[in-house]
């Protein structure tokens, strides 16, 4: 489904993407971790065609994102509240997200009730506006919105970050739960080991700018050489 080829990112002299080659495929659950600064949230920029490579591409599904907007009807994204409008309420963003993927208010309705338990009565019917919400309600608006249209390609960066502890378990599972029933892509970065190996088979070490270890991850097994590269005491 992606194919990151040749990808090179710098920002002066700094290296923060540089992947020679990369494949993900459909329905694959990718977890991103690596220490600050290891070029995860540029390379989902790059992804996103949010920012300009300095050389190399991002193929999704034969398409180069730099070249062609057709990626984006099957793609879904949350990388911080710069993608949230602040001045509409989460209920008109919401019909706002759908309107542009032909959905009617009636089905962005219906698409809502699987995440009630995620918003925790908090986010819809309180006229509140986006811009005073908190920022783990602010995250949540961003995760919903980003899922809404059913998208093949789900990338989300840091999607526990700024959660309660059970609104992050609830994600971990909605998110499990969408991998497999859509059978689409999700990828995700976090900094939480724990949820990470909890939720993707596969997971992909960024340092540098470069993806050093591409990591099976059945039961858990990917813990221990994570927790030791990143040497977590006991
Ligand atoms: N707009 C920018 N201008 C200059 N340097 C940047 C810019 N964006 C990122 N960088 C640098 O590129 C490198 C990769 O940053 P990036 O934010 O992609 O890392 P990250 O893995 O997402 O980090 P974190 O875990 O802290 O969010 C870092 O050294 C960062 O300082």
């Amino acid at each position: 489904m992606i194919t990151i080829d040749k990808l090179k990112k710098n920002f002066g002299e700094k290296v923060a993407v540089d992947i020679e080659h990369y494949e993900i495929n459909q329905g694959d659950m990718l977890g991103l971790v690596g220490n600050n600064g290891a070029g995860k949230t540029t390379l989902f920029r790059l992804m996103l065609d949010l920012l300009k490579a300095d050389d190399g591409k991002v193929i999704i599904n034969d398409i180069d994102v730099s070249q062609s907007e057709d990626w984006k009807a099957f793609t879904g994204a949350f990388i911080d509240d710069g993608f949230l409008i602040d001045y509409l309420t989460p209920e008109e963003y919401f019909y706002f997200i759908g309107k542009m993927y032909g959905l009617k208010k009636e089905e962005v309705d219906e698409r809502l009730v699987p995440f009630e338990r995620f918003m925790n009565g908090e986010v819809i019917g309180n006229k509140k506006l986006i811009r005073n919400y908190s920022a783990g309600n602010k995250q949540k608006i961003g995760i919903i919105s980003a899922m809404l249209h059913y998208p093949q390609l789900l990338i989300l960066d840091e999607p526990f970050n700024f959660l309660d502890p059970s609104s992050q378990s609830i994600i971990k599972h909605l998110l499990k739960k969408y991998n497999e029933e859509h059978q689409a892509t999700v990828i995700i970065s976090s900094h939480n080991l724990n949820h990470t190996v909890d939720v993707c088979p596969r997971i992909a070490l960024l340092e540098y700018g470069i993806i050093i270890r591409d990591i099976i991850n059945e039961d858990n097994s990917a813990e221990t050489e994570l927790e030791a590269y990143f040497n977590v005491e006991e």
